[in-house]
């Protein structure tokens, strides 16, 4: 059988359980070891740089099984834990999986399928060796979206061609380009960003090519460009879209015969750059519409990637959740673990403009908002509660009632009513005046649904 490279920790203070866990992984995972206790849960963790965590949610010891996922987390954001509970536990099973957790299992866990399971984590070539470690430092995302970006970039990173990156602001652009360039031969060598919008023409010339001691007024010494900077490593052109035409015509001619003369400079200086370019604009609309030179976008366009919005993938939320939670708490000195349904369904359905930068943000208010040791709804910021939402589409904003309906699929109208009220109330934090006049019902009609719902 082959078998997959990567560490595998089974944690169960059911010893013989986790020793039988343990050999049928070894089957396929050369290296799976057990910890009885959380202390050495936690030291393996330290020490051995786990890729994979199966925990039993009850340890009987002082601490549980969602210690230990935050502990993994904590350690290495990229470890997957698959947390196993109780069959009446769920609600165990879904705070782990808002905490960030791969997957939660209740018992009795089926072997083959856990088996199943690590080995798609952890996949093999099929000569039998694992495949090369490849490394999304910080990039967190579970979605089929963006499972296939990562596809696509696995294949890509490693050589030298060029990649454009479309996506709203905050998606992730940036951080994918580090990823590609961190994942490529030219590692070793520079990751040079640089922002193509808001600089005048002229600057944006000396940034990119550098210039001669002279060559205009304030440049007293020769400046080395990013292009020359970048030599052997990856140039990042952040927002190309608005990149002047006349700098565009000039950047091709550089890509193209990789020389670049310094502004004022008589000496041509050969640069060797891989090109990762990205944009907020639809490209190929800017080339139509004659904005963008059609040449210049054939050239940084060797494979392109869209990344899709925060709102289309809301799948994505409870880990990235997990993740800007255990930052925040470090950067904070807070120890918060949990957040309630609710609260996580209004993360999950609202429709962030601002993507994943501003879930950062908001997440971050949270924790500072928070008094106890759970985040709850009245800890989300005000711009992203329940009303602009519920209110339908917000102006300039995408229509969310596609995704408002989906959630509700397939449930009965007493269900969707009954949850529908629950959170108005829980919006107006138990107000039921504020509640009725958001639903737009009579106060005692109200009360009426909540005795009958008995909310
Ligand atoms: N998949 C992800 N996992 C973890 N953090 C992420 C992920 N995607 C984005 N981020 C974080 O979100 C923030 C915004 O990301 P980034 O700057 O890469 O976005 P961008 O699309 O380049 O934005 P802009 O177009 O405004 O420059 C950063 O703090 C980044 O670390």
């Amino acid at each position: 059988m082959n078998k997959t490279k990567g560490k595998v920790l089974i944690v169960d203070d059911d010893k013989d359980h986790a020793d039988l866990l343990v050999e049928s992984l070894q089957k396929q995972c050369s290296n799976a070891i057990a910890a009885y206790t959380a202390a050495s849960a936690k030291s393996a963790i330290d020490r051995d740089g786990i890729d994979v965590v199966i925990v039993d949610y009850d340890l009987r010891s002082d601490t549980d099984g969602l210690d230990i996922l935050q502990y993994a987390k904590q350690a290495k954001s990229s470890t997957k834990v698959i947390l196993i509970a109780d069959q009446n536990n769920t609600v165990a099973c879904e705070q782990a999986i808002r905490m960030g957790a791969y997957e939660a299992l209740t018992k009795p866990v089926d072997v083959d399928s856990l088996r199943l399971m690590v080995s798609k984590i952890l996949p093999t070539r099929g000569d039998g060796k694992a495949v090369e470690d490849f490394e999304f430092p910080g990039v967190i995302s579970r979605s089929h979206y963006m499972q296939g970006i990562y596809k696509v970039l696995r294949r890509v990173a490693p050589t030298n061609i060029s990649v454009l990156i479309e996506g709203e602001s905050g998606t992730g652009k940036e951080l994918l380009a580090r990823a590609i360039h961190e994942n490529s031969d030219r590692r070793d060598n520079a990751f040079k960003p640089i922002n193509c919008a808001g600089l005048t023409e002229s600057l944006l010339e000396s940034e990119l090519f550098g210039h001669a001691k002279g060559a205009f007024t304030g440049a007293t010494a020769d400046r080395k460009g990013i292009l020359e900077q970048a030599d052997k490593g990856t140039l990042f052109l952040d927002e190309i879209g608005d990149m002047p035409l006349s700098m565009q015509a000039k950047l091709l001619r550089v890509l193209e015969d990789g020389i670049v003369v310094p502004v004022g400079a008589t000496k041509a200086v050969v640069v060797d750059v891989r090109v990762v370019a990205a944009t907020n604009h639809d490209l190929a609309k800017l080339v139509e519409e004659k904005k963008f030179r059609q040449d210049l976008y054939f050239r940084i366009k060797g494979v392109s990637l869209t990344i899709p919005p925060l709102r289309k993938r809301a799948e994505d939320i409870p880990e990235l959740f997990g993740f800007f939670l255990r930052q925040a708490c470090e950067e904070l000195g807070r120890d918060i673990h949990r957040i309630t349904e609710s609260a996580m369904s209004i993360l999950q359905s609202y429709h962030w403009p601002g993507n994943i930068r501003q879930l950062r943000h908001v997440i971050r208010t949270m924790v500072v908002m928070c008094d106890g040791d759970t985040l709850d709804v009245g800890d989300i910021p005000p711009d992203v509660h329940l009303v602009k939402r519920l209110s339908g589409r917000v102006e300039g904003q995408p229509d969310m009632s596609q995704d408002f309906v989906a959630q509700f699929t397939g449930r009965s109208l007493e269900e969707v009513e009954r949850e529908h009220i629950r959170r108005t109330l829980d919006y107006t934090n138990g107000n039921r005046a504020e509640a009725a006049k958001i639903l737009k019902i009579g106060e005692r009609t109200l009360y009426r649904k909540i005795k009958e719902y008995d909310l």
